[in-house]
């Protein structure tokens, strides 16, 4: 496992400047869920996350203490060779400065995706916005009108009605989608099938990686 002691004040300093980034994975797949389901993709998975979701699929990605500080140089030029579109996830990626890595693939030409709680200040520049707002951190204000799609998670009932809060602040173009939680899914997918039959402007998104079984 990487050590934390291991970190000097220079490496801290890059990582605080966005250069370098804790990096949990980095993976070539297709991403699963939302609009772009169905599309090959880069993931690079970011570690760092505070938002504490009780049911979050990648807790391993919360201590960003356990992942290796890494050049966003070495992340860009990997990612070059792999895909057009990457897709930076996490752990929460707004936890850091997303500027210096998001310049480096838009240099290259490729699309930045991002999926991002919202948290934090949005940094970076993004072809597009998946924002997954989460009870317990709710975004911050600004990345409302600019997400692409709204991603609401479902593990109880009343996650229905914030997802029409949250409906409520996003742009006329944001694509709306109620995802149910994977733990949940048999309890709650006839739920959100009803309930996108009774209010259409939702749609339903599945995390079809997890019945693919690939990444
Ligand atoms: C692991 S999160 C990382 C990015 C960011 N922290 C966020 O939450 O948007 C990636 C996506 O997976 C979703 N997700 C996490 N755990 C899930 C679960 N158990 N079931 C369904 N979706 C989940 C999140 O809501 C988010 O849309
Ligand atoms: N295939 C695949 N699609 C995904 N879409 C969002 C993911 C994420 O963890 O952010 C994810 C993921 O982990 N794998
Ligand atoms: S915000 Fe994202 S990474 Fe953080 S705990 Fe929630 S689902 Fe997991
Ligand atoms: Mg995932």
């Amino acid at each position: 496992m990487y050590l934390c002691r291991m970190v000097t004040a220079d490496v801290m300093q890059l990582v605080e400047q966005g250069k370098m980034l804790p990096l949990m994975e980095e993976f070539y797949t297709i991403q699963g869920e939302g609009y772009h389901k169905g599309t090959a993709a880069y993931f690079i998975r970011v570690g760092g996350c505070d938002v504490g979701c009780h049911w979050c699929d990648v807790k391993e990605s919360w201590n960003a203490e356990t992942h290796p500080p890494t050049a966003i140089e070495n992340i860009i030029e990997n990612a070059n060779t792999y895909s057009d579109t990457i897709v930076i996830t996490g752990g929460e990626p707004l936890t850091w400065d997303m500027g210096p890595l998001t310049t480096g693939l838009k240099d290259k030409k490729l699309q930045t995706h991002i999926e991002t709680s919202g948290a934090y200040t949005l940094t970076g520049i993004w072809d597009w916005i998946c924002l997954s707002p989460k009870k317990n951190k709710l975004p911050v204000p600004e990345i409302y009108p600019l997400a692409h799609e709204l991603k609401v998670i479902v593990y109880n009932r009343h996650d229905f009605v914030f997802a029409e809060e949250q409906a409520q602040k996003v742009s006329e173009d944001c694509i709306l989608y109620l995802q149910p939680e994977w733990s949940v899914r048999e309890k709650m997918v006839p739920l959100i099938v009803d309930y996108v039959m009774q209010h259409p402007k939702w749609k339903v998104s599945l995390q079809t990686h997890k019945y693919l079984n690939i990444p």
